[in-house]
């Protein structure tokens, strides 16, 4: 807890100490204020009283009376002060938070977001952002509390001893079970965080226009919405039976409280017919007793919700220190691909006991096109992964120029790569930004974007857009115009070849173009590349013929290899595939 203080308050005071300055001002101030209003009431009405034996005068009644109404008027004041200096801190403590949890994720090797733990904690980090300046705003209204409490401590002794002990045993259990349920919430938000996930994700299952069409034909709209519904019930009913639960402690609690001010209001009764009290006294120990309770029990919520923020912070901190990608800093520094070397490589997803790829040996010189072919499940996509850098490798070695990659400079080398995944991002902004993200660098040179467009034959289309490159694409913002699966493929595409690179990774880079279109693309971009080394997966075995080599990829292995000829001489699997697709295509009346 107070880890997650003193990382609150230094966070709080680096970037604004304007408002920390500010904010103890104005606690000091108002936990004074009840204890001078408690002073002022009991003076008032003592000297109303006194007006009725002409012992004071109604200028004196009068005068306490504005003084009253003035400092409560200035309460509410210093309150909206309060509020929008808090408003202001809240902004740059929020960016400050998420900017800091979109960079780590950035920064975190990739293989963390193939678990599902990842998710979750991100998730909970992002709901539960405002933590820091909670136990910011907690611990120091904590302070005006504790002022409160003492200066009325101090007022009440000066009314009897007895008043402090009737006061202390009431608030004892309300202090344990608030304490208590900080605990079980932290702990209730953990357990409840999965099924939050699933239901935000069924939510955007619904909301989405994508998943949309299919729920739409498939007709499964209610047995999502049941589904959501059964995960929904779930998490509100943990949270109300956790309600329930505190809620009847809570009750007995405060009974307690209610048994503490009817014997301190017999106390003031029993002292005042013994004339140890004026009249004025039986109001303000009252109110003096009641403000005091409900300061006290702040106070013990205000610990148990800086308990239950600290742990939200602790694990902020720890996903803060998630080790980040070997961007090998220190490493040596790749400016040109001269070749690529993979020697027995094999990668085990996590939690997984089965190695994805194993045995994995190929030689990638300068400017060898190889295609990996293989059935679904074979292991393409994630050798890929390997080779590109996403996934760090501990069986087995890729050596790039020599070096292990373990040991390059892993930005230098990116800057050198350029891949487009099966699931390539469709981005829902402008032509020119959907390929410029390919070389952020060079993003508004207009002449190689339009040539990266050309290349892949999608220039013609965004051509003819009223905005052409400017234009907004998809259908998520107003003014977007929707392009088919196939041209959006094509501007993935340009948006890799638009980096200036010595390697480039292709998953599938033409599955959802036309055959001709197909082959005109892949041989063009053959042609006009002969200096780079390219990685090519394909189902499709008319395009794989013209690459140096064909890897066939089975079970995680390599089990065939060599050129087309070699592998239809060799009469095995590539040979099997390729007369059947053969044999289909024929039929269809294509070329293969
Ligand atoms: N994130 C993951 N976690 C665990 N296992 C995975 C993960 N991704 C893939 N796999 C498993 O690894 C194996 C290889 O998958 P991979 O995606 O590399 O195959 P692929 O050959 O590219 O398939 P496809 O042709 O269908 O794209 C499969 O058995 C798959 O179930």
């Amino acid at each position: 807890m107070f880890k997650g203080i003193g990382f609150s308050y230094k966070l709080v005071w680096v970037n604004s100490k304007s408002y920390l300055f500010f904010m103890a001002f104005i606690k000091v101030i108002t936990g004074l204020i009840p204890v001078t209003l408690i002073y002022l009431t009991q003076k008032l009405i003592n000297e109303v009283v006194g007006l009725f034996s002409k012992e004071s005068s109604y200028s004196s009644v009068f005068f306490l009376f504005s003084l009253q109404i003035g400092i409560i008027l200035f309460s509410f004041f210093l309150q909206y002060l309060s509020i929008i200096n808090e408003k202001k801190v809240t902004i740059v403590i929020g960016k400050i938070i998420n900017i800091s949890i979109f960079e780590k994720i950035n920064q975190i090797s990739f293989i963390n977001f193939e678990k599902p733990a990842t998710y979750n904690k991100i998730q909970r980090l992002s709901s539960n952002q405002s933590c820091v300046l909670n136990v910011v705003e907690e611990s120091s209204s904590l302070i005006r509390d504790l002022i409160t409490v003492s200066s009325i401590l101090f007022f009440l002794i000066a009314q009897h001893w007895a008043f402090i002990l009737i006061l202390f045993v009431g608030i004892l259990p309300l202090f344990f079970i608030e304490m208590s349920y900080g605990n079980k919430r932290f702990e209730l938000a953990k357990f409840l965080t999965p099924f939050g996930r699933l239901e935000s994700y069924i939510a955007g299952l619904l909301n989405n226009r994508d998943s949309l069409k299919e729920i739409k034909l498939f007709g499964t709209g209610k047995y999502l919405i049941s589904k959501w519904e059964e995960n929904y019930q779930l998490f509100a009913n943990n949270e109300l039976s956790l309600l329930k639960k505190q809620g009847i402690f809570t009750f007995i609690a405060q009974f307690l409280l209610i048994t503490t001010y009817a014997l301190s209001g017999i106390l003031v009764l029993l002292l005042i017919s013994s004339g140890k009290l004026l009249v004025g006294s039986f109001v303000s120990v009252l109110q003096a007793v009641q403000n005091i309770q409900e300061s006290l029990s702040n106070i013990s919520r205000n610990i148990a919700k800086i308990y239950e923020s600290s742990l939200f912070i602790e694990e902020y901190r720890e996903f803060m220190e998630i080790e980040e990608m070997n961007d090998g800093h220190h490493g040596s520094v790749i400016n040109h691909i001269e070749a690529i070397q993979i020697r027995d490589l094999a990668f085990t997803y996590p939690d997984e006991l089965k190695p994805a790829i194993q045995n994995i040996s190929i030689d990638i010189p300068l400017g060898k096109k190889i295609a990996i072919i293989g059935e679904n499940g074979s292991g393409k996509t994630t050798l890929t992964k390997c080779i590109s850098g996403l996934y760090e490798v501990s069986t087995g070695m890729i050596s790039i120029n020599g070096m292990d990659m373990n040991h390059i400079n892993k930005n230098s080398f990116h800057k050198k790569i350029s891949v487009l995944f099966q699931d390539y991002e469709k981005y829902n902004f402008t032509v020119k930004e959907n390929i410029g993200f390919g070389n952020i660098n060079n993003i508004e040179n207009a002449e190689e974007i339009q040539l990266a467009a050309i290349r892949t034959g999608i220039h013609s289309k965004v051509e003819k857009f009223p905005k052409q490159y400017e234009t907004i694409l998809g259908r998520l913002f107003d003014g977007g115009l929707e392009l088919s699966g196939g041209q959006w493929q094509k501007l993935a595409l340009s948006r890799s070849l638009f980096r200036e690179t010595d390697l480039i990774i292709l998953d599938e880079p033409t599955s959802s173009l036309d055959p001709i279109s197909e082959i005109e693309i892949l041989q063009q971009l053959f042609k006009q590349t002969p200096d780079k080394s390219m990685i090519f997966i394909t189902h499709r075995l008319g395009t794989a013929y013209l690459a140096d080599e064909i890897l066939v990829m089975k079970n995680g292995e390599i089990i065939e290899r060599g050129s087309h000829s070699d592998l239809l001489s060799y009469r095995g699997q590539y040979y099997e595939m390729y007369t059947s697709q053969s044999q289909l295509y024929e039929k269809e009346g294509l070329v293969l």
